[in-house]
């Protein structure tokens, strides 16, 4: 490993993304290795979760430099298979500072039972802990995208989809996951605990009132 390598996972932000990672897979968020975590190291790069480990075990080496240009990667070694969205993701807004990625049944779900590209939560108090949203009475919409193994086509959708609308701290992939970020580690925490409970609580609706 170089020494910038080294001085990157130094980072105190590092240390924090390892011990979310385990709190995040205590809640079998991210089974079976799957999900990816970055943190931003300046506008063009990030720490990235190495490939294919256990995002419950993670250790500071884990975390892997990676800058862009665009959507030219760079990394001396090999990140996370999803990196080209963390990528595009802290493209289209400089002040996003963490990105988190996650499995949850729950999520993966609900993304098969919602057909349209987009699904509004409205009357939920807990639509505040996503940031911009002061009242139950708001619209908060959660896109969802199909998924697909061709990750840079997916990023240049999100890209598309963004200019139209920015999306509010989350994004669903169909059959697939959660994204979720946020200004800070802690408030991407904050959107994926929100999101996931807002998710929970539509999946039971369904389950008592049927399919919208
Ligand atoms: C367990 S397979 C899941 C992967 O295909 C992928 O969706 C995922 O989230 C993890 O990929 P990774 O390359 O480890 O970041
Ligand atoms: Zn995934």
């Amino acid at each position: 490993m170089n020494s910038t390598a080294q001085l990157h996972q130094l980072n105190p932000n590092a240390i924090a993304l390892c011990v979310l990672g385990r709190w995040i897979a205590g809640r079998q968020w991210v089974p079976a290795t799957g999900g990816n975590f970055s943190i931003r190291t300046s506008e063009n790069s990030a720490l990235v979760t190495a490939s294919g480990k256990d995002k419950g075990e993670l250790s500071p080496q884990d975390l892997l430099p990676v800058s862009w240009q665009g959507q030219q990667l760079s990394c001396n070694g090999t990140p996370s298979a999803e990196t080209a969205l963390h990528a595009m993701l802290y493209q289209l807004n400089p002040a996003t500072k963490a990105v988190l990625h996650t499995h949850s049944v729950q999520a993966t779900v609900f993304s098969r039972l919602i057909n349209q590209d987009n699904y509004l939560f409205a009357g939920y108090e807990m639509q505040k802990a996503i940031s911009g949203i002061s009242s139950h009475e708001q619209l908060l919409p959660l896109a969802i995208f199909d998924n697909t193994q061709d990750i840079p086509a997916l990023a240049t959708e999100l890209a598309q989809r963004w200019h139209k609308q920015p999306l509010q701290y989350g994004l669903l992939v169909r059959g697939h996951g959660l994204y979720v970020w946020g200004n800070s580690l802690e408030q991407a925490k904050r959107h994926l605990e929100g999101w996931e409970f807002l998710i929970n609580c539509e999946l039971e609706r369904f389950k008592i009132a049927g399919l919208p």
